[in-house]
């Protein structure tokens, strides 16, 4: 049994900024996406024989020539994104072999710089018998709910919240499901999806480098996280 990743990469990345799909920015000379592959690939316990990409419609060859170097000996598929993250995970989970694999991961082609052993854990849970699996930090903000004015409603307990990353690890079936099922109002990760079926979702270590390329300060933040591994 071997696993395979979908990679959502068809994000415009406004909150990035720019005239380049987020994917397609570069750090170091390569893009995220890129370098989100070359981490996937470097988890060598995760056994990844399958990689799937959503990109922006009419990427889809370009991109498949710029990553084929990168998946070594694995199969891999570039399909047109969609207009939510959901529907773009949806149409690479569509194309995702059924034979052979014992678990799905979905990764984020922004959080470029997951560790190999962040992804690992991931995968040896769903491998245990999980079937929902998602990475976790520890939350280092106060937390505050709102009401519809702005006012503050509460704030909770700051030991029982968690900030989520990916890859998140499901077995095959379960994914599926939660896809089929539709409803993505709200969605904001796979996981949820899942919950909504009644699916317990386990939680394992994350990694702070697995943080998500969102806003321009992050770039910075690449860039020196990736001179700082360089130089290692
Ligand atoms: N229609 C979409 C939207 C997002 N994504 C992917 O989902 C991941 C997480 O999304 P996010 O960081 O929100 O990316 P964007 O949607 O590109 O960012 P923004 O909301 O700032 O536009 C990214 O790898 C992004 O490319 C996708 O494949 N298809
Ligand atoms: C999937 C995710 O990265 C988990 O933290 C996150 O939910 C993506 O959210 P975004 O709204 O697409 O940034």
């Amino acid at each position: 049994m071997t696993s395979a990743v979908v990679i959502p990469a068809a994000g415009l990345g406004l909150r990035l900024g720019g005239e380049t799909p987020k994917a397609f920015r570069e750090v170091g000379g390569d893009s995220l996406l890129v370098h989100a592959v070359r981490g996937l690939k470097a988890a060598t316990a995760a056994d990844l024989s399958c990689f799937v990409v959503a990109v922006p419609p009419g990427a889809e060859e370009a991109v498949f020539k710029e990553l084929e170097p990168y998946v070594g000996g694995a199969e891999l598929l570039v399909v047109a994104g969609g207009a939510e993250r959901a529907d773009s995970v949806r149409a690479a989970l569509d194309v995702v072999p059924v034979d052979g694999i014992d678990c799905i991961l979905v990764h984020d082609a922004a959080r470029a710089f997951v560790p190999a052993d962040a992804i690992e854990r991931v995968v040896a849970a769903v491998r245990a018998g999980a079937e929902a699996v998602v990475p976790v930090v520890p939350v280092t903000d106060t937390i505050k709910r709102i009401g519809p004015s702005g006012e503050v409603v509460d704030t909770p307990d700051r030991s029982t919240l968690v900030a989520v990353q990916t890859p998140q690890g499901f077995a095959p079936e379960v994914l599926r499901r939660a896809h089929a099922a539709g409803a993505d109002a709200g969605v904001t990760d796979d996981a949820m999806m899942c919950e909504r079926l009644g699916v317990t979702v386990q939680t394992v270590e994350g990694s702070p480098d697995a943080f998500k390329v969102t806003r321009p300060q992050d770039l910075l933040l690449a860039e020196a996280l990736l001179a700082e591994r360089r130089s290692a």
